[in-house]
């Protein structure tokens, strides 16, 4: 799914009413039942609705939600807010449309607002897509006073003072929502964490834009739907052999962090690969030989730490490192070895990227390589620099894999992955039990067997992210949020890789 930016969800508003010969005011009314249907999901009729108007179409968008859930028997109390002598057309004839007895109240100065008691329901319909400017002034004031109501916010298209697109200046009042309803796609401001407290949970509902028009606008940014993820999947083959699959090897663990080669073991044998190979230090031959029987094990002649390659590098199909590796001065060295040797695809994680990221010599080594790279946003940081804010860390991060021809799994709340040629892609499954030591060494080996199999590296990406949330959200419902560990994970990945490659209903 393609994430607009405001002018060009404008344009896709201005193109769709152009093109499918539908008037303005007859959009409007459909983004209006569209939120009315999620609303009405949401809360029961007879409630009490304060909603809070802006001059332009979104405010429009209010009036004509006022309408429709009064007449679906809420208590509904319209604002028109500030001046609308200028106000769009589509307002206009929206609050003509209001019947007699629901009449506005106009709110021109702070104190003609009602004081508004924790347990009623606002609307906030005050600006949308065609912010231009921070919000300050009376606008600024009616928002910090329903923000500090305690009152349930829900936001039309998007809480009225956020940028879209773009970093909002420290000066602009923002509603903070506890629901935010979008049109047709979300946008970009929804998937960065910062906006957590403004947006809260967001959903989008479809009123009809012009799939033509979304499909040939130009887009960096993307979201990803599980139909995309679906399509990428291939079944396994009649005739088919573990040599089909790859075969991948993992250079995982150190004395202490053995853990990490294990749940990054059974990860990639969970997701299908042919053959694993894992190569640990003396310390943990037991450890592995023990808790992971399917796979080959490897010592390295240092008893605690990685600190050589293992022979013919050639016959594997990937190289996973770094899960639990630790930054000794040997490791250091074999690494610099594999990028020097290997003409492999790599996943590169944890204190393989933290070495990369503290050795100019072994940043040098990065080009013409295939490599995915899976940082948390503190490792990120240390490869590319301290980062200002969500916004500029997306920019660092299409730049990085510009630069390096590579591909990052930037993890967080809604991973983003970055390819080479600066296009970012949103996963949308996960949830915060994943918040939990062990799950990004399990989405290492998620994706070093995805690679293996010969995905490409950015299907391999995709596939793997999306997975690794789906296993989580499903392990969701026998051992939550709060009891769930990196091993849920794996136990689920059968169940994910099921879910996606049946037909859904
Ligand atoms: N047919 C369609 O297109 C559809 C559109 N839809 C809906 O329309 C929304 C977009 O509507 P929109 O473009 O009218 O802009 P909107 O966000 O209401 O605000 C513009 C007004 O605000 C003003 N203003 C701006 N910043 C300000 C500030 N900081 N402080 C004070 N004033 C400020 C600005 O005035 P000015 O810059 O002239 O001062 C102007 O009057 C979109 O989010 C969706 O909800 C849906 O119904 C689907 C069909
Ligand atoms: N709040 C969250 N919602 C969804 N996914 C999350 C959340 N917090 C963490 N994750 C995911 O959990 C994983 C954590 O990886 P990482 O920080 O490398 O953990 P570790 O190093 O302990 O294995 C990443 O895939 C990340 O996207
Ligand atoms: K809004």
């Amino acid at each position: 799914m393609k994430i607009l930016n405001a002018a060009q969800t404008r344009e896709a508003d201005a193109y769709t009413i152009r093109e499918e010969g539908i008037s303005s005011t007859d959009l409007m009314e459909r983004a209006a039942k569209a939120f009315t249907g999620w609303f009405e999901n949401k809360f029961q009729p007879g409630a009490e609705v304060h909603i809070f108007c802006g001059p332009g179409n979104n405010g429009g968008d209010g009036l004509a939600v006022a309408r429709l859930l009064h007449e679906r028997k809420y208590k509904v109390q319209p604002y028109v807010v500030g001046d609308t002598s200028r106000a769009s057309d589509d307002f206009k004839v929206n609050l003509k449309r209001l019947p007699p007895e629901l009449p506005p109240s106009h709110v021109e100065q702070e104190n003609a607002l009602p004081e508004l008691k924790g347990d009623v329901l606002v609307v906030d319909a005050l600006f949308g897509t065609g912010l231009n400017r921070p919000v300050t002034g009376l606008y600024g004031q009616v928002i910090e006073k329903l923000n500090s109501s305690g009152a349930t916010i829900t936001a039309i298209d998007i809480p009225s003072g956020l940028f879209s697109d773009s970093q909002t200046p420290e000066e602009g009042a923002i509603i903070r929502a506890t629901y935010t309803v979008s049109f047709e796609l979300p946008k970009l401001a929804f998937l960065l964490p910062q906006h957590e407290r403004f947006v809260g949970s967001w959903q989008v509902v479809p009123i009809g834009l012009s799939q033509q028009f979304i499909a040939k606008v130009k887009s960096n940014f993307y979201c990803t739907r599980q139909e995309a993820i679906q399509r990428l999947l291939k079944p396994r083959k009649k005739f088919s052999h573990k040599g089909t699959y790859g075969h991948a090897l993992l250079l995982c663990g150190s004395y202490g962090k053995m853990g990490a080669a294990v749940l990054a073991s059974r990860a990639c044998l969970r997701s299908g690969t042919g053959l694993l190979t894992v190569q640990v230090p003396q310390a943990g031959y037991p450890i592995l030989q023990t808790a992971v029987p399917e796979a080959m094990t490897l010592t390295d002649k240092n008893r605690k730490h990685l600190s050589e390659l293992p022979p013919e590098l050639e016959k594997y199909s990937v190289v996973g490192i770094g899960p639990g590796i630790g930054t000794e001065r040997v490791t250091k060295t074999a690494i610099g070895q594999l990028l020097a040797t290997s003409s492999r695809p790599m996943v590169l994680d944890a204190d393989a990227i933290n070495l990369i990221a503290a050795s100019e010599k072994l940043k040098g080594q990065l080009y013409q390589k295939e490599l995915i790279f899976t940082p948390h946003p503190k490792e990120f940081e240390r490869l590319v620099g301290k980062v200002k804010n969500d916004y500029d860390r997306l920019q660092h991060l299409r730049e990085f894999c510009m630069e390096y021809g590579c591909y990052v799994v930037l993890k967080g709340g809604h991973t983003a992955i970055g390819t080479p040629e600066g296009k970012v892609y949103f996963n949308t499954t996960g949830n915060p039990g994943l918040a939990t030591g062990g799950t990004g060494d399990v989405l290492t080996g998620i994706i070093t067997a995805l690679v293996g199999q010969h995905y490409t590296l950015e299907e391999a990406c995709r596939l793997g992210v999306f997975i690794h949330g789906l296993a989580a959200d499903l392990a969701l419902q026998t051992v939550g949020e709060i009891g769930m560990t990196a091993s849920d994970v794996i136990d689920h990945l059968p169940k994910a890789f099921l879910h996606l490659s049946q037909p859904q209903r």
